[in-house]
């Protein structure tokens, strides 16, 4: 049981973080609204909205079931929940609460920041990535065809309930996907993270409760600090897309589909590292660390092949462009990183074919 707080300048939220906590959500979620939107999609419905439902017997909820996939954070669906939300006469303080995985939890963070200008919004994440990342740090978006969370806006939640329980139902990919995300933060912040990561693979890839309390307990910690210090991403918060310039033009150019968000993160920091190492910035000995951590946690180290026009187009729409250029975020050493903006493109295109 722990409880990490995201101290921001305006208002300061807690994370709840334990196993079993779903059963203790009408006490940790306190100031929840009478009324209640609740998003989801059936896969997880079937498994703990019974539960939810049980303990807001006495609050006025609907629910909105959004089909499941990274295809459907789309602006049809917002446009879905905003029409169920006025039919049903939702006014301005109602609260929206995400219970599902970082698709429902996007989406839903933007229903609850663009309703009525904006209403209350409780996280309640069920996949290891949403527990670790999407639920914390106020990004909400859709995506556009052309490109990943091209449409959104940063809204912080009011809390957000972890239940550690929750994971063992996840598929084994999507459970590792999360972790994708969990050694970001090793590489990015903290070395002796990384190292614990390393000494403890094997217990996280077979979700033992402990190893999996400390790993989210320790992941939320320091998204909390990066987004503390940075709420709107003016600077080090950028960090956190390690690895995500690459891996959002994989999921766009596979149309949302054939690539988990997270795989597409582990392949996108194994570039962002060679990236690194070829322009020294990153020692190689650095680089087959942070390749062996994600291949021994079974995550793809090698990315698609696709021609170098394309990922160009996509890594031009993504928002790490200014003044025209490409923005990287790129390793220098375990537990560092930098943006970093003069790199040539027949370099990154080299070390991508080289990656994938
Ligand atoms: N806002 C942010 O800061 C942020 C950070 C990281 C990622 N993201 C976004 O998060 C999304 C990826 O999130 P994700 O990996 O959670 O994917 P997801 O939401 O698609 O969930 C993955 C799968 O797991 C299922 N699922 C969810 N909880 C379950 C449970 N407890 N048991 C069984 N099945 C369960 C879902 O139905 C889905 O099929 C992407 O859209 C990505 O862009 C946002
Ligand atoms: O919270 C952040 O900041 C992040 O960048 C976290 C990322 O893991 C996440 O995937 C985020 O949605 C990417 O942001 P984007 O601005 O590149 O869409
Ligand atoms: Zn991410």
């Amino acid at each position: 049981m722990a409880q990490v707080t995201v101290e921001l300048d305006e208002r300061s939220y807690p994370i709840h973080i334990g196993a079993g906590f779903l059963t203790l959500l009408k006490q940790k979620l306190t100031g929840l609204r009478h009324q209640v939107l609740i998003i989801t999609n059936p896969t997880v419905a079937s498994f703990y909205l019974a539960p939810v439902l049980e303990q807001l017997a006495d609050h006025q909820v609907e629910v909105f079931e959004m089909p499941d996939g990274e295809q459907y954070k789309s602006l049809a669906v917002y446009t879905e929940v905003m029409d169920r939300l006025i039919a049903r006469g939702f006014n301005r303080d109602c609260a929206i609460l995400a219970l599902g995985g970082g698709v429902v939890g996007d989406l839903a963070g933007f229903v609850a920041a663009t309703f009525q200008r904006g209403v209350d919004f409780f996280q309640v994440p069920t996949t290891l990535l949403a527990q670790v990342d999407s639920s914390v740090g106020g990004k909400t978006a859709v995506n556009h065809p052309r490109g990943k969370n091209l449409i959104g806006a940063f809204y912080q939640p009011q809390a957000v309930l972890i239940d550690t329980e929750c994971l063992q139902t996840l598929t084994e990919r999507d459970y590792l996907s999360g972790l994708a995300e969990v050694v970001k933060y090793g590489i990015i912040y903290d070395a002796a993270f990384f190292q614990w990561l390393e000494d403890h693979a094997t217990e996280l890839k077979q979700r033992n409760t402990h190893a999996l309390i400390h790993a989210i307990e320790r992941s939320c910690d320091i998204k909390a600090k990066v987004v503390a210090a940075d709420e709107r991403e003016a600077g080090i918060r950028a960090l956190l897309n390690l690895g995500h310039t690459f891996g959002h033009a994989i999921e766009a150019a596979t149309n949302y589909g054939e690539w988990t968000h997270g795989e597409g993160v582990a392949a996108g920091t194994v570039i962002a590292s060679k990236l690194a190492e070829v322009t020294q910035r990153l020692s190689a000995s650095d680089f087959r660390r942070i390749y062996a951590l994600l291949d021994a946690l079974g995550l793809p180290v090698k990315g698609p092949q696709m021609p170098w026009s394309q990922w160009l187009d996509y890594m031009q729409r993504d928002k790490k462009v200014k003044d025209g250029k490409l923005h990287f975020i790129l390793p220098t050493g375990i537990g560092s990183a930098e943006v970093v903006k003069d790199i040539d493109s027949k370099t990154v295109a080299a070390v991508i074919t080289e990656c994938c």
